[in-house]
């Protein structure tokens, strides 16, 4: 969550923000109310005096309907202190409340009983409707219900007349009835302010949390699959291992077995490589392997084919689907492919370049058959291509 909607969340500003949304029907609704007013004391009331308070309530809310609007918009508030927003907006709510208080001090020298009645029970309906707009600042609405009812209380009482009191007496109870109504409501409304913005913290950290889970499954996710290929693959020639070798074996058996096709193998060594390792050393050894494996895995390119390390010096090609000519001529090319490499080996005894020898096998598998009769099969044809003078493929 960025640093302006977070702003945005704080129970302070949703507590601006209510006040404003409540004011876009509250401000019209006293523009309703005193025009209702104004119809209906405008032959009781000097005109002038009725036009000069009409016009007051009429600029003011205006006014105020704009400032609430452009706040909305711009999101002005934000910007400033959230005490300072919310002092604007009481002074703005009291001067109306004052606009409401006078009136009634006002128009009351002018009216007769009847018409008393009429207005206490049009201030009341106000600061009713007023304090539920306003129930997300006590203050404010403290402050506006007072404004409204006490000139009209203080008139009454000390108008010494009989009717007048008991009205202002009235007036007081209800004013004490709203305040209490209009606190115990404020306080729910704040603390649901409370409540939403601790939701919104926690929603967050859950966010915050989720996003650092996905991140650690993905790191976990590449480490196993880094550890998979750690164990599946050869580390000296980077080509796949043994162990990934008999995966592949039990795999393709299996789906050659259930669509009878035919699965070879061929299982390739290099001629004198003991003798290539007494010459050269060691480590020269290891550099013909990887050059070896490479020339073997660019031979057998097709999607299926696996080349693995099988031991020592010898490598190992299953071919999925291929039948016993393809694959023998595969491992033909195989060998030629090294001997045009021009691999020194001057103490080989058949050449001065490194050779291969290869046995290859064929079996469409049958269920009563192990799959390392393959292997087995291709063992004994590469010693046979070993007995017969090596560099060649039988
Ligand atoms: N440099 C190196 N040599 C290895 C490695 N693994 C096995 N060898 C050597 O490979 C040689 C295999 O020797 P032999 O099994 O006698 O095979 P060969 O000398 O090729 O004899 P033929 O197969 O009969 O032609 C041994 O000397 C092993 O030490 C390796 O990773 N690196």
């Amino acid at each position: 969550m960025d640093n302006e909607s977070q702003q945005e969340n704080s129970p302070e500003n949703k507590r601006l923000f209510l006040l404003y949304t409540n004011s876009l029907k509250s401000v019209p609704a006293t523009i309703l109310n005193s025009s209702i007013l104004l119809a209906l004391f405008w032959t009781k009331v000097p005109w002038l005096t009725m036009l000069i308070w009409y016009t007051l309530m009429l600029s003011v809310s205006i006014y105020r309907l704009q400032q609430v609007r452009k706040a909305l918009k711009t999101k002005s508030y934000l910007k400033l202190h959230p005490k300072k927003a919310l002092n604007q907006f009481i002074l703005g709510s009291s001067i109306t409340g004052a606009i409401w208080g006078a009136s009634f001090v006002l128009f009351n020298f002018y009216t007769d009983e009847a018409y008393s009645l009429l207005m206490i029970w049009i201030a009341s309906a106000t600061a009713m409707g007023g304090s539920m707009s306003l129930a997300p600042s006590q203050r404010a609405q403290n402050i506006f219900v007072g404004l409204i009812f006490l000139p009209a209380v203080v008139m009454n009482i000390f108008s010494g007349n009989e009717f007048n009191i008991t009205m202002g007496t009235l007036c007081i109870l209800f004013l004490i009835v709203l305040i209490m109504l209009g606190n115990t409501f404020s306080s729910w409304v704040n603390e649901s302010l409370t409540l939403q913005a601790q939701n919104q913290e926690l929603l967050q950290s859950l966010q915050q949390k989720n996003e650092r889970l996905e991140t650690t499954n993905s790191e976990l996710i590449k480490t196993k699959e880094f550890l998979t290929e750690q164990t599946m693959s050869d580390p000296l020639t980077g080509i796949a291992n043994r162990r990934s070798f008999d995966h592949t074996l039990i795999k393709e058996w299996n789906r050659c077995l259930r669509r009878q096709y035919p699965l070879s193998c061929i299982l390739i060594d290099i001629d004198y490589f003991k003798r290539f390792n007494d010459h050269y050393g060691h480590q020269k050894g290891d550099e013909l392997l990887r050059e070896v494996a490479n020339i073997i895995s660019s031979q057998a390119t097709r999607a299926d084919d696996l080349v693995a390390r099988y031991g020592g010096e010898e490598f190992i090609v299953i071919l999925s689907n291929a039948s016993h000519d393809d694959a023998v001529m595969l491992a033909e090319r195989t060998r030629k492919a090294i001997l045009d490499a021009e691999l020194e080996h001057k103490n080989s005894e058949i050449s001065d370049r490194i050779t291969i020898s290869a046995g290859v096998a064929t079996i469409t598998p049958t269920n009563i058959q192990d799959c390392y009769e393959i292997v087995h099969k291709a063992d004994e044809k590469l010693y046979e291509a070993k007995n017969n003078g090596r560099n060649q493929v039988c």
